[in-house]
């Protein structure tokens, strides 16, 4: 029996990419096949991808923000379609389903339409996040992983789990196994926006925040081995 029956997993877009910047084939191709291993042992998957190795809207100072927001947007699109393009490869059905209408490569996103297809086995990749600027595809994560009643959401992100301060500014940080949503709403704890873990905490969606970058943890975390850290409350 697999830990989860069905789970919502949040992929890095930086994590997709060398240096964490554009699409590596060798990482995609690696992340397919781990993929198809979690999807093996039984659990249903639906992935929300990001777009940070190509745009992200708030730092792209240049432009106006809602404008950068939408490109941002469709740079997860590109992103979703590797992705689908390597679970593919890798014999996994596999399809895109996006909050944006892109004519042509996708299906709108459609709530009941995708609860059919995770029935039938099928990995879906969510793309354009919720498909409105000002937000994020953590936010995007939560609300789906809400909308397709997944049990859990697993944030797979660039460090090993939540800390005491930023792991990359600070090495010496402490990693915690287990955090209340208010812990990290009252220490400011900066591993996911503020809009994403007031909704998890909302609708007490537990989070697992883990390194995607380390080769096995995906199928670690989708067995219920302990990875990352748990949020909950
Ligand atoms: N307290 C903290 N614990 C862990 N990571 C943190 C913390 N504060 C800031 N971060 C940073 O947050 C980043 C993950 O957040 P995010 O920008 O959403 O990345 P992504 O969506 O690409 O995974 C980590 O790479 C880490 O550098
Ligand atoms: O619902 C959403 C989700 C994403 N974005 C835009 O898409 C970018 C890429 O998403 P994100 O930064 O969350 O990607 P990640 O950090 O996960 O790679 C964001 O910066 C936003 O500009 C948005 O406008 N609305």
């Amino acid at each position: 029996m697999p830990r989860y029956r069905r789970i919502l997993l949040k992929l890095s877009g930086e994590a997709l990419g060398e240096g964490g910047q554009g699409l590596s084939w060798e990482r995609l191709s690696s992340l397919g096949g781990e993929l198809a291993e979690a999807r093996k042992r039984g659990t249903e998957l639906a992935l929300v991808v990001g777009g940070g190795n190509i745009l992200r809207g708030a730092s792209a100072k240049a432009l106006d923000r809602v404008r950068a927001d939408y490109m941002g947007m469709l740079a997860t699109f590109i992103n979703a379609l590797a992705l689908e393009e390597v679970l593919k490869q890798a014999g996994v059905p596999a399809r895109v389903l996006s909050a944006l209408s892109v004519e042509g490569v996708g299906e709108p996103f459609h709530r009941e339409r995708a609860l059919e297809y995770l029935a039938r086995g099928e990995i879906l990749i969510l793309a354009c996040g919720t498909g409105n600027p000002l937000f994020t595809t953590d936010t995007a994560a939560v609300l789906r992983a809400l909308e397709l009643r997944a049990e859990v959401l697993f944030k797979g992100t660039k460090v090993d789990g939540v800390y005491e301060e930023d792991p990359v500014k600070n090495p010496a940080a402490r990693k915690y196994d287990y955090l209340s949503y208010e812990e990290v709403l009252e220490k400011g704890l900066g591993v996911m926006d503020l809009t994403a873990i007031t909704l998890a905490r909302e609708h007490h969606l537990p989070v697992l925040v883990f390194n995607m970058l380390k080769s096995g943890n995906i199928v670690r975390a989708v067995s219920g081995e302990t990875v990352g850290t748990l949020i909950g409350g």
